[in-house]
């Protein structure tokens, strides 16, 4: 049987996330990971449509479109656009921004009651974006974790690490425990430094977390209040499906 679902798909650097998702029956399963289109086949053969976005390779969306394009089934691809439902982007050429990031502050501006927020995703790349009252201020491109303790790795002789997690950021007394905990406290950081920017622009906005890494980011490590979601830029392409 075909049909029955809507299929979700972003393809962000390091995997691919994918979710069911029908609006007449509010069916939205968690979102899932693949490492390549292959895996995808079943969902997608059975799919009504795909929604999809992305800022990895572009030879997954060929992928994906061969195998949809074999079955009937329509992709949809979504694009960062300069204005959509309400929001507005700061940026100067509006090709330039990855579309998880415009996904993401779409599904956070629908979310957001005073339309006022910063938006944290946390995977290969952290990026953060903030908004005022719709209006897209800007945001920042940093590295994720394993990009900055890879690039430790790479760069020094002496640095090295383990597979083991810590669990907390504090201060450390081995060489993996300091990387860890160094590389964990940037991220923190970041944000704290975010809410610190805003907060000279704005009085009051909601802070929203999202991303495979999303939690190295503790509510306990700040005094505002954090709302973690699993995915924004999937909740995102929900907005265009019709
Ligand atoms: N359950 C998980 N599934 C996938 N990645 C995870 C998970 N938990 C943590 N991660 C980490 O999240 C990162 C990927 O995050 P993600 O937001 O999917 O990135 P991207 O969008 O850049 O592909 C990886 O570095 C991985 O180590
Ligand atoms: C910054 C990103 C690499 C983040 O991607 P991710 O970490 O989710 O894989 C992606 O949004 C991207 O390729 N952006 C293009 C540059 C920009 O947004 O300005
Ligand atoms: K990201």
């Amino acid at each position: 049987m075909s049909g029955s679902y809507n299929l979700l798909i972003d393809i962000g650097n390091s995997c691919i996330k994918f979710r069911k998702y029908d609006k007449g029956s509010q069916l939205s399963s968690r979102a899932e990971t693949a490492s390549s289109p292959e895996e995808l086949k079943q969902h997608i053969e059975l799919a009504e449509k795909i929604y999809l976005s992305c800022v990895g390779r572009r030879s997954l969306v060929d992928d994906i479109n061969k195998i949809a394009t074999s079955n009937k089934v329509e992709v949809i691809e979504a694009r960062t656009q300069a204005a959509q439902f309400g929001l507005s982007n700061a940026y100067s050429v509006t090709s330039n921004m990855g579309v998880d990031r415009w996904l993401a502050m779409l599904a956070a501006n629908t979310k957001s009651k005073l339309k006022s927020f910063i938006v944290v995703d946390v995977g290969t790349a952290i990026t953060v974006d903030a908004v005022a009252d719709g209006q897209h201020l800007g945001g920042w491109i940093a590295p994720g974790f394993r990009l900055l303790r890879d690039s430790l790795f790479k760069n020094t002789q002496n640095v090295f690490g383990k597979d083991e997690e810590i669990s907390e950021i504090d201060f450390q007394k081995d060489t993996p425990e300091c990387v860890e905990a160094g590389c964990k406290a940037q991220i923190v950081g970041l944000l704290h430094t975010a809410i610190f920017t805003l907060s000279k622009k704005n009085q009051d906005f909601d802070i929203f977390i999202t991303g495979g890494n999303r939690n190295i980011l503790k509510q306990e490590d700040f005094a505002y209040p954090l709302f973690f979601h699993e995915n924004l830029v999937l909740d995102g392409l929900t907005l265009f499906v019709d």
